[in-house]
C-alpha cells in the first residue's frame, strides 16, 4: 500500500480525490490509499478525507506518494519538497515552467529514486486515441492544430507555450521529435486575449503550426487540419465515451510504476518525450521575446 496526499484542491485535485476514493475493482490504483489533503484554505475535510498541513504531508511516515494539482507555478517548488522528503511524485503536466527546472527534476528523482511521473491525460483521451490510429502510417506533408480556451492567468499558470503544452505533446506523439523554426505571441491585456503561434519542422523536415489562443468565454475545443500525401484530416474521427475516464488511466499508470511493472523502455521514452516538448516550450518563448 502506498499512503497518497493530494495537493491543490482545485478542479484537477477534486478529481484526483474523486478517483482515489473509488479505485477500479482489481485494478492497481487499489495500491494507493488516500491519507489526506493539502489546501491553503481551511476546508477541514473533503469527502471524509483530512486536511493536513504541507509540513505533516512531508513529515508523515503514513504517506509514501503527493499528487500535485496545484497552479503550475508551484509545481516546481512543491516537487522538490516532496523529492526531497524521500516521496514519489505524481505532477499534473506541466512538469516545471523551464527546462533547466524540469531536467533538475528529473535529475533529483533519479538521485533520491523516487518516481516521479508527469500527467498526461491528452494522450489518454478517446479523442486523441482515434486521431492517433488515422494519422499513423500517413506521410505528413504539412499540418495545423488550433486550440481554443478560456483565458489563463499567466502569474499562476506561466508561460503559453508552457500551459499548452498538451498541445505539444499530440504533436511530438503524432509526428515524433520536432524543431522550432519560429514563433510570436499577440496580446491585448485589456481584453485578457493571447495567441500564440509557433511553427516546427518535422524530423522530415515539414512544417507544423500550433496556435493557442485564449481569452474569457472563448469555447474550449481543438482544429486539426492535417495534410497527407493521401489526403486532407480535418475533423475529428468519431469517438464513444471511454469506459474509464483519463484521469483514472493516469492514476492507473502511476500505481503500476510504483509497483515495478514498467519496462524500463518504456519509462525512458517517457522521460525523453516530457523533457523533449518542455524543451520545445521553453524554445517557444525565447523565440516570443526577442
Ligand atoms: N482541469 C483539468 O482538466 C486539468 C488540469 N491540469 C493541471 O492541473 C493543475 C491544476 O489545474 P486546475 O485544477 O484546473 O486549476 P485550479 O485553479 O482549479 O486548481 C489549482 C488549485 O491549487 C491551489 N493551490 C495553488 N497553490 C497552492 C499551494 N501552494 N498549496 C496548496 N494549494 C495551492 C489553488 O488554490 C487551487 O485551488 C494545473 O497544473 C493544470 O495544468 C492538467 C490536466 C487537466
Ligand atoms: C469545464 C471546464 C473546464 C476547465 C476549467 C478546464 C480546465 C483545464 N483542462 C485542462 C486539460 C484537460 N482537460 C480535460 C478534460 C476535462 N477537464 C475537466 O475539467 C473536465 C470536466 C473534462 C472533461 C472530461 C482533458 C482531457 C485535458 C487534457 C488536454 C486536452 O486534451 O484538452 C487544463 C490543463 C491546461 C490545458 O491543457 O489547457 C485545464 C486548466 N477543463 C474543462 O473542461
Amino acid at each position: 500500500m502506498f499512503g497518497v496526499v493530494v495537493v491543490g484542491i482545485g478542479i484537477a485535485g477534486s478529481v484526483r480525490i474523486r478517483d482515489l476514493l473509488n479505485p477500479l475493482p482489481s485494478s492497481p490504483s487499489e495500491s494507493l490509499k488516500l491519507q489526506g489533503f493539502v489546501s491553503r484554505r481551511e476546508l477541514g475535510e473533503c469527502n471524509g478525507v483530512q486536511q493536513v498541513s504541507l509540513k505533516e504531508a512531508l513529515q508523515s511516515n503514513k504517506v509514501d506518494v503527493a499528487f500535485i494539482c496545484t497552479d503550475n507555478q508551484n509545481h516546481e517548488q512543491s516537487i522538490r519538497s516532496f523529492l526531497e522528503a524521500g516521496k514519489h511524485v505524481l505532477v499534473e503536466y506541466p512538469l516545471a515552467l523551464s527546462a533547466q527546472a524540469a531536467h533538475e527534476l528529473w535529475q533529483l528523482a533519479e538521485q533520491k529514486g523516487k518516481v516521479l511521473h508527469v500527467e498526461h491525460i491528452e494522450l489518454l483521451t478517446e479523442e486523441f486515441k482515434q486521431l492517433k490510429k488515422e494519422v499513423d502510417g500517413k506521410e505528413l506533408v504539412e499540418g495545423v492544430l488550433h486550440f481554443t480556451g478560456g483565458a489563463l492567468d499567466e502569474q499562476k499558470f506561466g508561460f503559453p507555450s508552457f500551459s499548452g503544452i498538451a498541445r505539444i505533446t499530440w504533436l511530438v506523439d503524432l509526428f515524433g521529435s520536432l524543431n522550432v523554426t519560429s514563433a510570436r505571441l499577440e496580446t491585448n491585456n485589456d481584453e485578457k486575449y493571447s495567441k500564440l503561434t509557433a511553427n516546427f519542422a518535422t524530423g522530415d523536415n515539414r512544417p507544423l503550426t500550433w496556435i493557442e489562443e485564449r481569452a474569457p468565454g472563448l469555447k474550449r475545443e481543438k482544429k486539426v487540419k492535417f495534410t497527407f500525401k493521401s489526403g486532407v484530416l480535418d475533423t475529428f474521427p468519431p469517438t464513444s465515451r471511454g469506459a474509464v475516464g483519463p484521469f483514472m488511466l493516469d492514476q492507473n499508470l502511476f500505481a503500476q510504476k510504483l509497483l515495478g511493472h514498467i519496462s524500463t523502455e518504456e519509462l525512458a521514452a517517457e522521460k525523453n518525450r516530457i523533457l523533449h516538448c518542455i524543451e520545445l516550450a521553453e524554445k517557444i518563448k525565447q523565440y516570443c521575446q526577442q
